[in-house]
Parts: structure tokens; C-alpha cells; sequence
């Protein structure tokens, strides 16, 4: 009997620290403080999303820099604009996507994605990529007032898609993807072919995924 595969989408699915990195540069440009994130040594700030990438940025700037109140709120309306108008840039699905998609659909399992990405970017997002269409559903952030590591999104991704939670498990990079799946008592494979490698173990995730030409295999021996 087949599943749900549920995955999350900026680092796992695709490589999407370039085009992060290059919005939060622009915001801290505007204020004059240069680029403060590094275009390919920060994409594990990146993956953590638009406010842990201004942070991470304002604390590198010069000690007598002083932001005035709002600062991140604003910084962040900017990202989310930039972000928005250069998504799929230096954007790259990871290797072997497509393919692991295709099995793992020939093998009779629903897919769908759950986001931290607000809605609207991730749904562009994944139709620059040319993958919208494989997914039976799509939870943003902002689509529930909730977000991941509450477990109502992961539950809604997988509902809407026509499958069962207690059939299903999550695809993920971070912490927040961790505690996704055990809120929502599934397991879930963390990708260690990301910046922290197989470091990410540290979050005792139930497998890791070295490469996605694995996880066919993987669902097959937790769904079926
Ligand atoms: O934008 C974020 O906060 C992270 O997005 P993700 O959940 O697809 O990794
Ligand atoms: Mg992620």
C-alpha cells in the first residue's frame, strides 16, 4: 500500500541560498551597510529563512550602527519584494529531484510540499522549477495561521492531497522540519547533502538522505 511523501522546499527540494542571500544583500545595501551575507558560505542561514538572514546580517554590522525601530519589519517587506522579483536566478533543484519524483509516483504515492515560504512565492517558486504539477497540494506559510513546527500544515498538506497522516512522513532540512514530524507523529528523512552535511544527524531525524536517487527506496520501506 502506498503513502504520502511530504517535502519541504528550500533546502530540500531545490538550492534556493543564492537567490535568499542576494535579496537580504539588497536590504542591507538600502541602509548603506554593503553585503553582509556571503553569496555561497551563509546558505545555512539562508535555509532558515528571510528573518533569520536579516538577523544574521545585522549582527555583522560595524558596533556604532544603530537601526532605527522597525527595522526588520521593513527589511523584511523589502526581501520578500526582491526575493520575489529574481526567484529562480540562481535557483537549482538538488540532483536527482525529478527522477525520485517520478518513482516515487509510478510507485503510487501522493506528493506534496510544506512550506515556510509564504504561499504565493513558493507557488511561484516551484512553477519556475517546473515541478508545481507533481505536488497534490501545497501548504505555505501564511496559508494557515500557523506554521511549521506547528503540525496542522504538515496535516493539511497531506489531507488536501488526498492522503492519510498516519501514512506519511516528511523530507526536510532544518530543525523546524524535525520537530514538524514529531508534533505530527511521522518520521522524517533530513537531507545531509546540504551545507551542514551529515552533521544534520545531530537532530537525530529517523534517516538521513544522502541523495535523492534513495528515496524511492525509503518509501518503499516506510509506506509500504
Ligand atoms: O522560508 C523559510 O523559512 C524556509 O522554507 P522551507 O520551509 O521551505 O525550508
Ligand atoms: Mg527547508
Amino acid at each position: 500500500m502506498a503513502g504520502t511523501v511530504v517535502f519541504d522546499l528550500d533546502g530540500t527540494l531545490a538550492d534556493t541560498s543564492g537567490d535568499l542571500l542576494a535579496a537580504a544583500n539588497a536590504c542591507f545595501r538600502a541602509r548603506g551597510l554593503g553585503d553582509l551575507l556571503h553569496p555561497q558560505d551563509d546558505a545555512l542561514i539562508a535555509f532558515h529563512g528571510g528573518r533569520a538572514m536579516l538577523r544574521a546580517g545585522y549582527g555583522r554590522m560595524p558596533g556604532d550602527h544603530l537601526l532605527p525601530p522597525g527595522a526588520e519589519d521593513e527589511d523584511f517587506a523589502r526581501l520578500l519584494d526582491h526575493y520575489g522579483a529574481a526567484i529562480a536566478v540562481h535557483t537549482r533543484l538538488y540532483p536527482g529531484v525529478e527522477d525520485a519524483l517520478d518513482r516515487l509516483a509510478a510507485d503510487g504515492h501522493i506528493l506534496t510540499v510544506c512550506t515556510n515560504k509564504p504561499e504565493a512565492l513558493a507557488e511561484a517558486l516551484l512553477r519556475e522549477l517546473g515541478i508545481r504539477d507533481r505536488f497534490g497540494a501545497m501548504i505555505g506559510a501564511d496559508t494557515l495561521p500557523v506554521r511549521k513546527p506547528d503540525p496542522r500544515p504538515y496535516q493539511a498538506a497531506v489531507e488536501q492531497a488526498g492522503g492519510t497522516v498516519t501514512r506519511s512522513f516528511l523530507v526536510g532540512d532544518t530543525e523546524t522540519d524535525r520537530k514538524t514530524a514529531a508534533a505530527a507523529g511521522v518520521p522524517v528523512a533530513l537531507v545531509s547533502f546540504g551545507p551542514e552535511g551529515e552533521a544534520i544527524s545531530r537532530l537525530a531525524p529517523e534517516a538521513l538522505l544522502a541523495h535523492f536517487d534513495d528515496l524511492p527506496a525509503l518509501a518503499r520501506d516506510w509506506l509500504d
